[in-house]
Protein backbone atom coordinates (compact mmCIF):
# COMPACT_ATOMS: atom_id res chain seq x y z
CA UNK A 1 0.00 0.00 0.00
CA UNK A 2 1.34 3.22 -0.91
CA UNK A 3 0.11 5.88 1.15
CA UNK A 4 1.20 10.00 0.03
CA UNK A 5 -1.87 11.91 1.88
CA UNK A 6 -2.62 11.50 5.92
CA UNK A 7 -6.15 12.81 7.11
CA UNK A 8 -6.65 13.08 10.85
CA UNK A 9 -9.88 13.19 12.84
CA UNK A 10 -9.91 15.67 15.79
CA UNK A 11 -11.96 14.75 19.12
CA UNK A 12 -10.83 11.13 20.56
CA UNK A 13 -8.05 10.40 17.68
CA UNK A 14 -5.79 13.52 18.13
CA UNK A 15 -6.94 15.14 21.49
CA UNK A 16 -8.57 13.21 24.67
CA UNK A 17 -11.71 15.38 24.33
CA UNK A 18 -14.50 12.74 23.79
CA UNK A 19 -13.68 12.09 27.55
CA UNK A 20 -14.31 16.08 28.40
CA UNK A 21 -17.64 15.59 25.68
CA UNK A 22 -19.21 12.87 27.93
CA UNK A 23 -18.45 14.58 31.52
CA UNK A 24 -20.12 17.96 29.94
CA UNK A 25 -23.13 15.93 28.04
CA UNK A 26 -23.67 13.96 31.43
CA UNK A 27 -23.81 17.50 33.29
CA UNK A 28 -26.29 18.85 30.89
CA UNK A 29 -28.41 15.35 31.08
CA UNK A 30 -28.30 15.07 34.68
CA UNK A 31 -31.11 17.93 35.77
CA UNK A 32 -33.61 16.37 33.19
CA UNK A 33 -33.17 13.11 35.27
CA UNK A 34 -31.46 11.39 31.89
CA UNK A 35 -27.93 9.49 31.47
CA UNK A 36 -26.24 9.78 28.56
CA UNK A 37 -25.46 6.56 27.55
CA UNK A 38 -22.19 5.25 25.03
CA UNK A 39 -25.15 4.36 22.35
CA UNK A 40 -26.28 7.88 22.10
CA UNK A 41 -22.36 9.06 22.32
CA UNK A 42 -21.49 7.04 19.16
CA UNK A 43 -24.60 8.30 17.09
CA UNK A 44 -23.26 11.96 17.82
CA UNK A 45 -19.61 11.29 17.55
CA UNK A 46 -18.44 13.39 14.30
CA UNK A 47 -21.56 14.71 13.44
CA UNK A 48 -21.97 18.93 13.91
CA UNK A 49 -22.80 20.33 17.37
CA UNK A 50 -26.26 20.83 15.86
CA UNK A 51 -26.70 17.28 14.74
CA UNK A 52 -25.70 15.65 17.50
CA UNK A 53 -27.51 18.11 19.53
CA UNK A 54 -30.95 16.97 17.42
CA UNK A 55 -29.59 13.40 18.12
CA UNK A 56 -29.54 13.74 22.08
CA UNK A 57 -32.72 15.40 22.13
CA UNK A 58 -34.39 12.69 20.59
CA UNK A 59 -32.69 9.92 21.82
CA UNK A 60 -33.33 10.80 25.60
CA UNK A 61 -36.45 12.89 24.57
CA UNK A 62 -34.71 15.86 26.52
CA UNK A 63 -37.54 18.89 26.57
CA UNK A 64 -35.28 21.32 25.66
CA UNK A 65 -34.92 23.04 21.92
CA UNK A 66 -32.07 23.00 20.03
CA UNK A 67 -30.90 26.48 20.24
CA UNK A 68 -31.09 25.70 24.51
CA UNK A 69 -28.68 22.67 23.40
CA UNK A 70 -26.63 24.36 21.73
CA UNK A 71 -26.74 27.24 24.37
CA UNK A 72 -25.89 24.93 27.22
CA UNK A 73 -23.45 22.71 25.84
CA UNK A 74 -21.28 25.05 24.58
CA UNK A 75 -21.03 27.14 28.17
CA UNK A 76 -19.91 23.78 29.52
CA UNK A 77 -17.55 23.21 26.38
CA UNK A 78 -16.02 27.11 26.77
CA UNK A 79 -14.81 26.08 30.34
CA UNK A 80 -13.58 22.68 29.55
CA UNK A 81 -12.20 22.50 26.18
CA UNK A 82 -9.20 25.09 27.54
CA UNK A 83 -7.25 22.22 28.89
CA UNK A 84 -7.91 19.68 26.48
CA UNK A 85 -4.74 17.46 25.71
CA UNK A 86 -2.82 15.64 23.13
CA UNK A 87 -3.09 11.75 23.17
CA UNK A 88 -0.59 9.16 23.26
CA UNK A 89 1.76 9.07 20.26
CA UNK A 90 0.34 12.15 18.27
CA UNK A 91 2.96 14.23 19.17
CA UNK A 92 6.07 12.19 17.24
CA UNK A 93 3.74 10.87 14.59
CA UNK A 94 2.75 14.24 13.94
CA UNK A 95 6.10 15.62 14.04
CA UNK A 96 7.32 12.54 12.29
CA UNK A 97 5.72 13.16 8.87
CA UNK A 98 5.97 16.84 9.14
CA UNK A 99 9.87 16.18 9.37
CA UNK A 100 9.50 13.69 6.10
CA UNK A 101 6.95 16.34 4.10
CA UNK A 102 4.18 14.03 4.49
CA UNK A 103 1.07 16.46 4.10
CA UNK A 104 -1.29 16.12 6.75
CA UNK A 105 -4.81 17.65 7.03
CA UNK A 106 -7.81 17.71 9.48
CA UNK A 107 -11.28 16.61 9.20
CA UNK A 108 -13.39 16.81 12.24
CA UNK A 109 -16.88 17.42 12.84
CA UNK A 110 -16.10 20.09 15.37
CA UNK A 111 -17.10 23.77 14.29
CA UNK A 112 -13.61 26.09 13.87
CA UNK A 113 -14.90 27.64 16.89
CA UNK A 114 -14.72 24.68 19.31
CA UNK A 115 -11.34 24.03 17.33
CA UNK A 116 -9.26 26.82 18.25
CA UNK A 117 -10.38 26.24 21.92
CA UNK A 118 -9.31 22.80 21.78
CA UNK A 119 -6.04 23.59 20.27
CA UNK A 120 -5.20 26.41 22.48
CA UNK A 121 -2.42 24.34 24.46
CA UNK A 122 -0.74 22.98 21.61
CA UNK A 123 -1.06 25.88 18.54
CA UNK A 124 2.97 24.58 17.34
CA UNK A 125 1.63 21.18 16.72
CA UNK A 126 -1.20 21.87 15.23
CA UNK A 127 0.58 24.64 12.83
CA UNK A 128 1.84 21.21 10.58
CA UNK A 129 -1.77 20.57 9.09
CA UNK A 130 -2.90 21.99 5.88
CA UNK A 131 -5.56 21.73 5.43
CA UNK A 132 -7.71 22.00 8.60
CA UNK A 133 -11.74 21.01 7.27
CA UNK A 134 -14.05 21.68 10.22
CA UNK A 135 -17.87 21.31 9.77
CA UNK A 136 -19.04 24.85 10.90
CA UNK A 137 -18.75 27.41 9.44
CA UNK A 138 -19.67 25.64 6.63
CA UNK A 139 -23.15 24.61 7.08
CA UNK A 140 -23.97 23.34 3.79
CA UNK A 141 -21.22 20.12 3.91
CA UNK A 142 -22.62 16.76 4.94
CA UNK A 143 -20.89 15.77 7.89
CA UNK A 144 -19.31 11.80 8.60
CA UNK A 145 -20.49 9.04 7.74
CA UNK A 146 -20.76 10.98 3.96
CA UNK A 147 -17.66 10.74 2.69
CA UNK A 148 -17.72 14.74 2.06
CA UNK A 149 -15.40 16.46 4.68
CA UNK A 150 -12.80 13.82 3.67
CA UNK A 151 -12.96 14.53 -0.07
CA UNK A 152 -12.94 18.26 0.71
CA UNK A 153 -9.67 17.67 2.42
CA UNK A 154 -8.14 15.63 0.40
CA UNK A 155 -8.47 18.14 -2.68
CA UNK A 156 -7.71 21.15 -0.34
CA UNK A 157 -3.94 19.43 0.11
CA UNK A 158 -1.37 21.84 -1.51
CA UNK A 159 -0.18 18.57 -4.16
CA UNK A 160 -3.55 16.90 -4.05
CA UNK A 161 -3.36 13.31 -4.14
CA UNK A 162 -4.05 11.49 -7.59
CA UNK A 163 -6.49 8.63 -6.00
CA UNK A 164 -8.12 8.81 -3.11
CA UNK A 165 -6.02 5.36 -2.37
CA UNK A 166 -3.26 7.34 -1.72
CA UNK A 167 -4.78 8.82 1.60
CA UNK A 168 -4.69 7.17 5.01
CA UNK A 169 -7.39 8.33 7.33
CA UNK A 170 -6.85 7.82 11.24
CA UNK A 171 -10.24 7.86 12.84
CA UNK A 172 -11.75 7.08 16.32
CA UNK A 173 -15.27 6.76 15.13
CA UNK A 174 -17.97 4.47 13.40
CA UNK A 175 -19.21 7.27 11.57
CA UNK A 176 -15.59 7.81 10.90
CA UNK A 177 -14.76 5.01 9.38
CA UNK A 178 -18.01 4.52 7.27
CA UNK A 179 -16.93 7.98 5.99
CA UNK A 180 -13.51 7.41 5.16
CA UNK A 181 -14.58 4.10 3.24
CA UNK A 182 -17.04 5.89 1.65
CA UNK A 183 -14.86 8.45 0.39
CA UNK A 184 -12.56 5.55 -1.16
CA UNK A 185 -9.86 5.90 1.83
CA UNK A 186 -7.74 3.31 3.92
CA UNK A 187 -8.45 3.98 7.37
CA UNK A 188 -6.95 3.01 10.41
CA UNK A 189 -9.52 2.73 13.63
CA UNK A 190 -7.92 3.67 17.10
CA UNK A 191 -10.73 3.74 19.35
CA UNK A 192 -10.94 6.08 22.11
CA UNK A 193 -13.95 3.69 23.75
CA UNK A 194 -14.01 0.34 25.06
CA UNK A 195 -13.88 -1.59 21.81
CA UNK A 196 -16.53 -3.69 22.19
CA UNK A 197 -18.79 -0.69 22.22
CA UNK A 198 -18.93 -0.29 18.56
CA UNK A 199 -20.69 -2.39 15.80
CA UNK A 200 -18.15 -5.15 15.05
CA UNK A 201 -19.68 -5.30 11.19
CA UNK A 202 -18.11 -1.29 10.89
CA UNK A 203 -14.93 -1.60 12.90
CA UNK A 204 -14.01 -4.89 11.00
CA UNK A 205 -14.17 -2.47 7.66
CA UNK A 206 -11.43 -0.97 8.83
CA UNK A 207 -7.86 -1.54 7.59
CA UNK A 208 -5.93 -1.74 10.98
CA UNK A 209 -7.35 -1.10 14.55
CA UNK A 210 -5.13 -0.37 16.76
CA UNK A 211 -5.06 0.36 20.38
CA UNK A 212 -2.74 3.20 20.51
CA UNK A 213 -1.25 5.97 17.95
CA UNK A 214 1.92 4.54 19.53
CA UNK A 215 1.23 0.94 17.74
CA UNK A 216 1.16 3.09 14.68
CA UNK A 217 3.68 1.46 11.57
CA UNK A 218 4.04 3.98 8.96
CA UNK A 219 6.46 1.25 7.04
CA UNK A 220 3.39 -1.03 6.46
CA UNK A 221 1.31 2.07 4.50
CA UNK A 222 4.46 2.88 2.38
CA UNK A 223 5.43 5.63 5.16
CA UNK A 224 8.87 6.51 6.37
CA UNK A 225 9.77 4.58 9.02
CA UNK A 226 10.71 6.10 12.65
CA UNK A 227 14.12 6.36 13.44
CA UNK A 228 13.80 5.72 16.36
CA UNK A 229 11.34 2.36 16.39
O1 LIG B 1 -20.02 12.95 23.01
C1 LIG B 1 -19.93 13.57 21.95
N1 LIG B 1 -18.94 13.28 21.09
C2 LIG B 1 -18.80 13.93 19.90
C3 LIG B 1 -19.67 14.91 19.52
C4 LIG B 1 -19.59 15.65 18.21
O2 LIG B 1 -18.68 14.96 17.36
C5 LIG B 1 -17.62 15.82 16.97
C6 LIG B 1 -16.32 15.03 16.94
O3 LIG B 1 -15.92 15.01 15.66
P1 LIG B 1 -14.56 14.37 15.13
O4 LIG B 1 -14.22 13.24 16.00
O5 LIG B 1 -14.98 14.01 13.76
O6 LIG B 1 -13.53 15.47 15.20
C7 LIG B 1 -17.55 16.89 18.00
O7 LIG B 1 -16.91 18.07 17.52
C8 LIG B 1 -19.02 17.07 18.35
O8 LIG B 1 -19.65 17.93 17.42
C9 LIG B 1 -20.72 15.25 20.44
O9 LIG B 1 -21.53 16.14 20.18
N2 LIG B 1 -20.81 14.54 21.61
MG1 LIG C 1 -13.32 11.52 16.51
Amino acid sequence: MSITHCIFDLDGLLLDTESLYTECLQKLCAPYGKNFTTETKLKMMGKSSLEAGRILIRELDLPITDEEYLAKSNALYMETFPSSELLPGVERLIQHLADHKIPIGIATGSSFELYKLKTSKHTELFKLFDPIICTEPMELRLTKPAPDIFLACAKQFSNPPLSMSQCLVFEDAENGIRAALAAQMHVVFVPSLPINTYDPEVIKQATVTLDSLLKFDPDLFGLPAFNDA
